[in-house]
Order: C-alpha cells, then sequence, then structure tokens
C-alpha cells in the first residue's frame, strides 16, 4: 500500500485519477477548478501537454498554482515521451532534470517514471524520489499490442525491483483473450507474486473492463477523464465513480 496525503493506494477501492491535459497555464487552470468538484481521488498533470515544458521555472509556477487550487489532492507528475503514447519527446538529460526539479520543488506526491529509460536514469530518479519523499510510479505502455502475460508480468517485476513504489502497465488490446490477458498479468502479480500496489490496464474500448474490475484482478488506481481523456477507453469520472462504488460496495457485501 501507498499512502499519499491520506489516500491508501492498494487497499479497499481503486483509486480513481483525473489527468490534467491543458497546453497552456490558463487552461490547466480552469482545469484545476473543474477538478475541485469532481468525486477524483488525484489528480495526474500530464506535462508532455503542455507547450512550456522546457521551460524549468514555468514548470515549476505552474505546478504551484495548481497546488494553490487543489491544496488536498495528491498529484502524479508524468511526461510520457512520444514513443510510450505521450506528446512531446525530450533528450534523457532533460527528462532527469525536469523530474528532479519537480520533485524538489516539494508540490508532487508521485512521480511517474517509464521503465524503459536509460537504467542509470530509473537509477537516478528513485534516488531522487526517496530523497525528496515523493513515490515512484515505474510505467510501460504498448500502445500497440499486448504483450504475452510473461511478458507483462517480467515488465512490472522489473518495475518493482527498479526501485518503483508502484508498477504500472497499459497495453492495446485487438481481442478478448488480450484484455483476459492483461487480467491474468494482473492476478498473477498481485496473488503469486504477492506484489503491488499495481496499475494495470488494457486500452481502448474492448479494455474497458479492466478500467473497472481493478478491485477484483489487483489493478489500484484508475484513469477517468474531467472532459478530456489522456488516453484511449478512459470514460468520465462521474460515469466511472458509480460503477466503482458499485463493485466495491457488493464485494465486500459477499464476502
Ligand atoms: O499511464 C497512464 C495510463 C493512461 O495511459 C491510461 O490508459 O489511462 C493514461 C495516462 O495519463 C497515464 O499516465
Amino acid at each position: 500500500m501507498v499512502k499519499v496525503k491520506g489516500v491508501k493506494i492498494g487497499e479497499g477501492a481503486p483509486k480513481i485519477c483525473v489527468p490534467m491535459v491543458g497546453m497552456h497555464e490558463e487552461e490547466l487552470l480552469e482545469e484545476a477548478k473543474m477538478i475541485k468538484g469532481l468525486p477524483c481521488d488525484l489528480v495526474e498533470w500530464r506535462a508532455d501537454f503542455f507547450q512550456q515544458v522546457m521551460d524549468l521555472e514555468r514548470v515549476k509556477i505552474t505546478l504551484e498554482s495548481i497546488r494553490g487550487i487543489l491544496p488536498e489532492l495528491p498529484i502524479i507528475f508524468t511526461f510520457r515521451n512520444k514513443r510510450e503514447g505521450g506528446h512531446q519527446e525530450i533528450t534523457s538529460y532533460y527528462y532527469q532534470k525536469l523530474n528532479e526539479t519537480v520533485m524538489e520543488a516539494g508540490q508532487v506526491d508521485l512521480v511517474d517514471v517509464e521503465l524503459f529509460s536509460d537504467a542509470e536514469l530509473v537509477e537516478n530518479l528513485v534516488k531522487a524520489g526517496k530523497r525528496n519523499k515523493v513515490a515512484l510510479i515505474i510505467s510501460n505502455h504498448d500502445f500497440q499490442k499486448t504483450p504475452p502475460v510473461e511478458e507483462m508480468t517480467r515488465r512490472m517485476l522489473k518495475a518493482i525491483d527498479a526501485g518503483g513504489d508502484i508498477a504500472k502497465i497499459a497495453v492495446m488490446p485487438a481481442c478478448a483473450a488480450d484484455v483476459l490477458a492483461l487480467q491474468e498479468a494482473t492476478r498473477q502479480m498481485k496473488e503469486d507474486y504477492g506484489k503491488g500496489p499495481l496499475i494495470t490496464m488494457a486500452m481502448g474500448g474492448l479494455g474497458l473492463i479492466t478500467r473497472l474490475s481493478g478491485e477484483t484482478f489487483g489493478s489500484a488506481l484508475t484513469f477517468g477523464a474531467a472532459n478530456q481523456t489522456s488516453a484511449p477507453g478512459q470514460i468520465a469520472v462521474k460515469e466511472l465513480r458509480p460503477i466503482i462504488e458499485l463493485l466495491h460496495d457488493k464485494m465486500k457485501k459477499s464476502e
């Protein structure tokens, strides 16, 4: 279990995270104000959407303004590279600098680091996370396909071995068997390897069930949209919340 600002990821019902995808500061602040009224547990700033992400001072100022609007919610900071489905590509050097700067600024609770980054970079960011008391999600995204179950579990185990507090995998299914493979990899990680917390999802409409069924299979967090999605298959947080709650209540009652 990972506890951030009182939110227990990996205990009870899956937590709901809303991505912030504004390209400019004003848009982000509007999004933050809207999120204030939404039934979510965390927010994720997808900084690869932000047009001024190459300006570290701007990033820090924007983060402070977001925090000003959302003082209580845990914030995940994510720069998603293009090769993993993000909107911009930056050098490894800048990726490290950006994530370290944000961790040192003290406004975020979690940082998402891509597993397939340079090994030394991951190591440095794990150390920076520990130094700054920021939890690390080590993630992998495949927007083309769903790897075999063993490969998905191998990646999640590697993410935890590398020092991730949370392992995350997002894949693209082509058929129902792919969706089942993602669920099975999640189940094996939780029940057979005893590892977690995990965040897993199959993307697109076909994978939607995986965004709802985390409590059954072992995914501790799910992403729901405010008004713009950050990945295919996300549904609105207002639609997501009652489903997550229904499953949680009924599962508890029939224990
Ligand atoms: O990694 C993830 C998961 C995600 O890709 C999804 O499919 O919901 C959405 C991203 O914003 C987040 O960083």
